[in-house]
């Protein structure tokens, strides 16, 4: 007999033990400026007593043996080991014979040898922001008197590899290091990066009355794009410039998120990441005293799912107004993008980078459009290929001895 699920997606929701709170002060940082919420809350950290709640409610609310714990900031490094230890106590206690991961996302920083010890132990993935070479890193990423931090990383980096623990690298592509696709993406692979997933900045500014400074998409159309931001042209080029060298020498040796995500589109299969799926609300997020919202880049007061001290998890992620935030995504689609060819690959990438007009004048549109019309073209051909590959159980991988005669086709 089969089995029913009454729910369909996994459920996940990243974890903030320290809210907003942060060693460095990176200036593109969207997550800092969330303090402002809190501003009125003494002790910004979540207390025990909140750790054993969700821990136990997030792992009842699973449908599947498989549940992945997120740890997320602000930096959350800053918490003593010993809270993270009572995590791993906590997951045991109420685990009950499923199997638990956790990864955790952190500037690197703070990293020693005890700690490499714990995540070695427990097996936890160790997401690193780093963003490319030296002076790519340190133009944005610095301490909050303005010291840079690309050494640090590096060391932290370094301990990693050397405890034996399992990382990727997470990087932003900003107006600066945009332009350097080669420096950046042979940086990653020299210092043995397998996974690498890379956003592109896009923010723009507006002064809230409580004291934030990112819009919000309720915000003004108009309100003026921040220097860091990437440009559609620079993306696109950037996409295509990384592409090529990976297609001719890595497919399968290093694993780039975005390249994942589109053969995964174009195979038809859901990729794993919410910004180049039909829906949003992949993973909600919850902060240090138990606020739920509907995405870690949602992070408003009109997107508070609730608390968990008043509404289960489960109420919270498949209650309605989650469902319509995820639908939106596909729903609110202008015009031209229904129409466009590559809908299926782009589903209009991340609402909140959806401010500009469409051409037939309707709002909604993603800023970002040119740039990734120029990869969608570029790639489409390689993505064919490997398509075929791998609904023929060969490795996409052949692509890599393919190259010359696809550009011969293309012509
Ligand atoms: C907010 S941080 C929190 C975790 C940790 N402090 C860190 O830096 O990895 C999570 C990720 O968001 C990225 N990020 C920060 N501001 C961003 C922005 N405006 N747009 C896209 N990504 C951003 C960071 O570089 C980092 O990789
Ligand atoms: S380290 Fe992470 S949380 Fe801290 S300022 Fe940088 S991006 Fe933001
Ligand atoms: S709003 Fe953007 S980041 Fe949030 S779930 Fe949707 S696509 Fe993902
Ligand atoms: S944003 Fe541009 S590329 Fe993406 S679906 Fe819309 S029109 Fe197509």
């Amino acid at each position: 007999m089969a089995t029913i699920s009454p729910f369909a997606r996994p459920l996940y929701v990243m974890l903030k033990p320290v809210g907003a709170a942060c060693n460095l002060r990176c200036e593109y940082c969207y997550y800092l400026e969330k303090s402002n919420l809190y501003k009125d809350t003494q002790k910004r950290v979540l207390t025990e007593e909140m750790l054993e709640q969700f821990t136990r409610e997030y792992i009842e609310a699973q449908t599947s043996p498989d549940i992945l714990f997120t740890w997320h900031g602000g930096e959350p490094l800053i918490r003593p080991l010993s809270f993270y230890r009572k995590a791993v106590e906590l997951q045991r206690k109420y685990g009950a014979g499923r199997r638990i991961s956790n990864s955790i996302q952190t500037n690197g920083t703070l990293l020693n040898d005890e700690w490499c010890r714990f995540l070695r132990e427990n097996n936890w993935l160790v997401g690193i922001s780093i963003d490319g070479p030296r002076e790519f890193h340190d133009e944005f990423r610095r301490t909050a008197s303005g010291g840079q931090t690309w050494q640090k990383v590096m060391h932290g980096i370094r301990l990693l590899k050397r405890h034996g623990v399992e990382w990727n690298a997470m990087a932003v592509v900003n107006d600066f290091n945009a332009d350097y696709p080669l420096d950046f993406y042979h940086f990653f692979k020299e210092n043995g990066c397998q996974y690498l997933q890379f956003t592109p900045i896009v923010e723009r500014t507006v002064n809230h009355a409580d004291g934030r400074h990112l819009a919000t998409l309720t915000d003004a159309a108009d309100a003026p794009l921040s220097d860091m931001s990437v440009t559609p042209e620079q993306w696109g080029r950037f996409l295509c410039t990384i592409f090529d060298e990976w297609v001719r020498h890595d497919v399968g040796k290093i694993y780039v998120e975005l390249f994942d995500c589109m053969l995964a589109n174009w195979v038809g299969v859901t990729p794993g990441i919410c910004m180049y799926a039909k829906e949003c609300g992949h993973a909600g997020v919850m902060e240090f005293n138990g606020d739920v919202y509907s995405c870690d880049h949602f992070v408003f007061p009109e997107y508070r799912l609730g608390n968990i001290r008043e509404k289960t998890i489960t109420e919270m992620l498949y209650g309605e107004q989650q469902q319509h935030f995820s639908e939106l995504k596909h729903k609110s689609l202008p015009q031209e993008c229904k129409e466009c060819r590559w809908e299926f690959a782009c589903h209009g990438e991340c609402p909140k980078n959806r401010f500009v007009n469409d051409c037939y004048g309707n709002p909604g549109k993603n800023y970002l459009c040119r740039g990734y019309r120029q990869f969608f073209e570029h790639v489409a051909p390689y993505m064919e290929f490997m398509k075929n590959e791998y609904l023929n159980q060969r490795p996409p991988a052949n692509v890599m001895d393919r190259v010359e005669e696809i550009e011969r086709q293309r012509g």
